[in-house]
């Protein structure tokens, strides 16, 4: 009996999540080899195929890795800046791609990417939006859907992170950060957004510049009125904190952290806070990839979240930059229904 396929993989951008997927589909995932990685940084990916003790083609162009025969599959891992040109690419060279959120920067190039897709005649693509894949939200959205807590009234979030880099500046707590959750809680909710604002309150002395807005409160309202608030604070300095509650006519329903150890000592009694996103959403990020690479492999389209997903996220963010501009005034948004081609399963 013939062996089990083995997908090839390239990846491009080996940072922060590009070295944790490479580690990923290298020791977690079954019959997948990366064969190829690539970063704009001078070894910066030899260095990290050296740590994890691993052997690929290290190119430094990226058009290279997409047309190297040996690459099936394009990850994309690189800065949300070269997504779009990256995924182009990717998509012009017929490769099924996986490109980590946001899919783009802006809506407008979500759209060029969708009808780039559409050429091919089938799904290739899929987005990062790993909270999908989150046992813990996958629980909530099933409980309900089931009406456990009867209609949900509001939601109520948390996206914290320990702290952010210079570089990271106030347009990157939407498209970056609160994407996540832009993207989440329609899902989540089973309704469209109507509405959204953001305004900024008092600024954490921990922000590199005057110019940077943290934290941020994102308020969006759904066609059937639930109210959505998402505090966005990404310099809070004590940890990774991840809140949702949603609150329904008959109950609540919170989303569990990752159990830690309790310690009793020293009369306290503590236990730790995650500090960064690899911890906290790792088993999404193995299942994600087990599912995307399951698909793949077998030539299938991916079943994860899409271009089209990717695409309603940046209409709501591009939305919810205009409100932060123009100080919290409320954006109004309308989507058009999915094309077939992204609604069939
Ligand atoms: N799903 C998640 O929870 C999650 C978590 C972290 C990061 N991300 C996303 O992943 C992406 C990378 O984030 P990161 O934290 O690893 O950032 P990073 O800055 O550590 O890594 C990005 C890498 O891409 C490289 N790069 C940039 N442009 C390139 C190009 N044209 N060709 C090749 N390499 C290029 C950079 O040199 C860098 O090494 C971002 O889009 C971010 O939003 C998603
Ligand atoms: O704010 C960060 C989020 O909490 C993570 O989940 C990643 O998406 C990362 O890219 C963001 O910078």
């Amino acid at each position: 009996m013939a062996g089990a396929h083995v997908t090839k993989v390239g990846i491009v951008g080996i940072g922060f999540i590009g070295s944790d997927h490479l580690h990923r589909l290298t020791k977690t995932i079954a019959n997948v080899e990366v064969t190829a990685v690539c970063d704009i940084v001078p070894n910066k990916a030899q260095k990290v195929l050296d740590e994890q003790g691993l052997k690929a083609k290290d190119y430094s162009d990226y058009h290279d890795l997409i047309n190297d025969p040996n690459v099936e599959v394009v990850v994309c891992t690189a800065s949300n800046e070269a997504h779009y040109e990256i995924v182009m690419a990717a998509l012009k060279a017929g490769k099924f791609t996986f490109c980590e959120k946001p899919l783009a920067l802006d809506a407008q190039q979500c759209m060029d990417i969708i009808n780039e897709e559409k050429k091919l005649g089938r799904r290739m693509l899929q987005v990062g939006f790993m909270r999908h894949y989150a046992p813990e939200y996958v629980q909530m959205k099933q409980m309900i859907d089931d009406g456990v807590i009867g209609n949900p009234l509001m939601v109520d979030e948390r996206h914290y992170n320990q702290t952010q880099p210079e570089e990271y500046d106030t347009s990157r707590s939407i498209i970056e950060t609160a994407i996540h959750e832009i993207d989440l809680d329609h899902w989540l909710v089973n309704d469209d957004y109507a509405s959204i604002r953001v305004f900024a309150p008092k600024q954490t002395r921990h922000a590199q510049n005057a110019q940077i807005k943290d934290p941020q409160i994102v308020m969006m309202e759904t066609k059937t009125g639930i109210n959505i608030v998402i505090e966005v604070f990404v310099r809070c300095q004590y940890g990774y904190d991840i809140k949702c509650d949603v609150i329904g006519e008959e109950g609540v329903l919170e989303l569990p952290t990752v159990p830690q150890v309790a310690t009793r000592l020293n009369a306290q009694y503590s236990t730790a806070i995650l500090t960064d996103w690899k911890a906290r959403f790792e088993s999404a990020y193995d299942i994600e990839f087990r599912d995307f690479i399951g698909h793949v492999s077998q030539e299938e389209s991916p079943v994860g979240p899409s271009a089209w997903d990717g695409y309603i996220a940046a209409v709501t963010a591009d939305a919810a930059l205009k409100s932060l501009d123009e100080d919290g005034e409320k954006q109004d948004l309308d989507f058009p229904e999915a094309p077939a081609f992204y609604a069939a399963k």
